[in-house]
């Protein structure tokens, strides 16, 4: 029987069904001007498709932001799809963003349909949940985030990058050229969630795996990182056909859950047994995580959850402070005179015997701790971090739904007569883009200028978000970005690859330091000269 007679009323369905979606979302959001497109940025087709003029993208955000806020003079913008269902309001203004990360915690907000699908792969972790269980497991893992934890980091950061100037055959060169600085920084950060996330040994060289799977895990994990977006929105048979791409895919997931699962056991297993946790000196992430989690009785995590957690820390973990090691690179390549400056902040931290001791972690942490860990401070290299991570977010939105009548203050720059108020259903996102090129709350947003950073306590490093929901590994992300710039600085000098000798600085920065979308926003391939200082 032939189903043609069927596909034109299921076409006229189809329609009819969205029509009405889209106006009863048009009506929660009637009174708020703002974005209107074919799929909303969310949506699967959204983002599977790339950005183009009915399709916003995963990327508008740096396509679009500023024509949708300032065509309406808003701060805070609705954004609908035709065809998609979420209505979404998204904002650029520091006090709505602040109210919106504060509701979340009181149960009115909740982390999207989105977010809490990724238990699908990983399980229930730090990021999926909500309300009591979201703080049961913040308290099993707040205290594996300890100094004891920085320090690890500070010194396998330096091993790490001793590793790589060895193996890469770049010791004993005056000048290196580098088409790509992403290799290294991906493969450099992976080395540092493996070994101080979980205790991995993991050295620069890895050797082939021998589980059968021809896929060493540091390419199986770059593979899992680079494609969670697209398993979000795509069914597992897809990975099941006949097609190379899609097979690898298939496989690298399969070698990274196999891995975690082994993980997860044999460190059990390590912890049972009580003479070897006597005996075990070690403190990475991963075992702190399990001491407090074998300490808190009822409330400890389960097999699955430890799993779920141990993804979310390699995925969380690993690509934003990659991307943002590629950002600042370029960046410092850009302005020479910042590196200069902070050139000279490391060059006065080497010790006598030439050698650069820790660095602290965030400038403004209780000096107390900073003697007791002979912890030295570096601001201006901790700052060009986080200028980086300002001008390009990994993490470019946090995104929330109503669970009820929401109601958010705002005020009059933003033009909504003192209060939005947001029906259940809605979803509301932090534009964190679009906050960081806020002229309002960043000046000259376009500029590279670490000194905003100075003196800025942890609570207000936009970058990690903010309140109590912020970045667990804010300060793991900033010791190891600023352990790996202070050795890589003070060896090097770091300027920009023309594509040609006609090119300017401004047409380097406008080719290469754009918005590469994926798991973690960043910038793509920054081709660098490296001149030995
Ligand atoms: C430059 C590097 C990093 C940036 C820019 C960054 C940014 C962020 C942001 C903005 C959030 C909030 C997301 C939301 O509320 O929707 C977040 C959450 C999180 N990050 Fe990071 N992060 C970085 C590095 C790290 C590292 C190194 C780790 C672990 C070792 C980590 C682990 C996490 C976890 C577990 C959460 C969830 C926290 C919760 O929901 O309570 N991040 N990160």
């Amino acid at each position: 029987m032939s189903w043609y007679p069927y596909l034109l009323p299921l076409l006229a369905f189809y329609i009819v069904r969205k029509a009405l979606v889209f106006r009863e979302n048009s009506r929660k959001l009637s009174y708020l001007p703002g974005l209107r497109s074919l799929f909303s940025p969310a949506s699967p087709l959204g983002v599977l498709l790339p950005t183009y003029f009915w399709n916003p993208g995963m990327k508008w955000q740096w396509h679009w932001r500023k024509e949708a806020y300032a065509k309406h003079g808003l701060q805070t913008i609705s954004v609908l799809g035709y065809l998609t269902s979420r209505p979404a309001v998204y904002t650029i203004s520091m006090d709505v963003a602040k109210q919106v990360l504060a509701l979340s915690l009181k149960g009115q907000l909740e982390k999207t349909e989105e977010s809490t699908s990724f238990i699908r792969f990983w399980g229930r972790n730090l990021f999926t949940e909500n309300g009591a269980e979201w703080s049961r497991h913040r308290r099993i893992m707040n205290p594996a985030f300890s100094p004891e934890t920085y320090a690890l980091v500070w010194d396998e950061a330096t091993s790490v990058y001793r590793e790589m100037v060895d193996a890469e055959g770049w010791a004993g060169k005056d000048e290196v050229t580098i088409p790509a600085m992403n290799p290294f920084s991906s493969k450099f950060a992976l080395i540092i969630i493996g070994r101080c996330g979980f205790g991995q040994p993991m050295p620069w060289k890895s050797a082939p795996d021998a589980s059968g799977i021809q896929m060493t895990l540091s390419e199986a994990i770059g593979i899992v990182s680079r494609s969670t977006i697209a398993r979000l929105v795509t069914p597992r048979w897809v990975y099941r056909l006949p097609i190379r791409r899609l097979r690898n895919i298939e496989t690298a997931w399969k070698r990274v859950d196999a891995e975690l699962k082994h993980l997860v056991a044999s460190r059990r297993a390590e912890m049972a047994s009580a003479k070897e946790r006597a005996e075990s000196e070690k403190k990475d992430v991963f075992r702190l995580m399990l001491r407090a989690s074998d300490g808190q009785g009822t409330l400890s995590m389960s097999d699955e959850e430890l799993a779920g957690n141990t993804y979310l820390l390699l995925m969380a973990g690993h690509e934003s402070t990659a991307r943002t090691l590629d950002a600042v690179t370029g960046f410092l390549a850009l302005y020479e005179d910042k590196q200069e400056e902070v050139y000279n902040e490391i060059r006065s931290a080497v010790s006598e015997d030439g050698k650069l001791v820790r660095a602290s972690l965030t400038s403004h942490l209780p000096l107390l701790r900073d003697r007791t860990q002979h912890f030295q401070k570096l601001p201006k290299v901790e700052a060009c971090f986080l200028e980086a991570a300002r001008l390009f977010p990994a993490a470019p939105s946090m995104s929330r739904d109503t669970q009820h009548t929401v109601a958010l203050q705002t005020d009059a720059e933003d033009g909504h007569g003192g209060q939005l108020v947001l029906e259940p259903g809605v979803r509301v996102a932090v534009d964190l883009v679009g906050l960081h090129y806020n002229p309002k709350h960043f000046p000259d947003p376009e500029e590279f200028r670490p000194a905003r950073w100075y003196g800025v306590s942890d609570n207000d490093m936009t970058v990690f978000s903010f309140g109590p929901r912020a970045c667990i590994g804010r300060r793991f992300a900033v010791t190891e970005g600023v352990a790996y710039l202070a050795h890589f600085l003070l060896d090097w000098k770091v300027t920009v690859v023309l594509k040609h000798p006609g090119e300017t600085k401004a047409q380097w920065r406008a080719r290469v330091m754009r918005a590469d979308d994926g798991l973690t926003l960043g910038v793509g391939s920054v081709p660098v000269r490296l001149t030995r200082r």
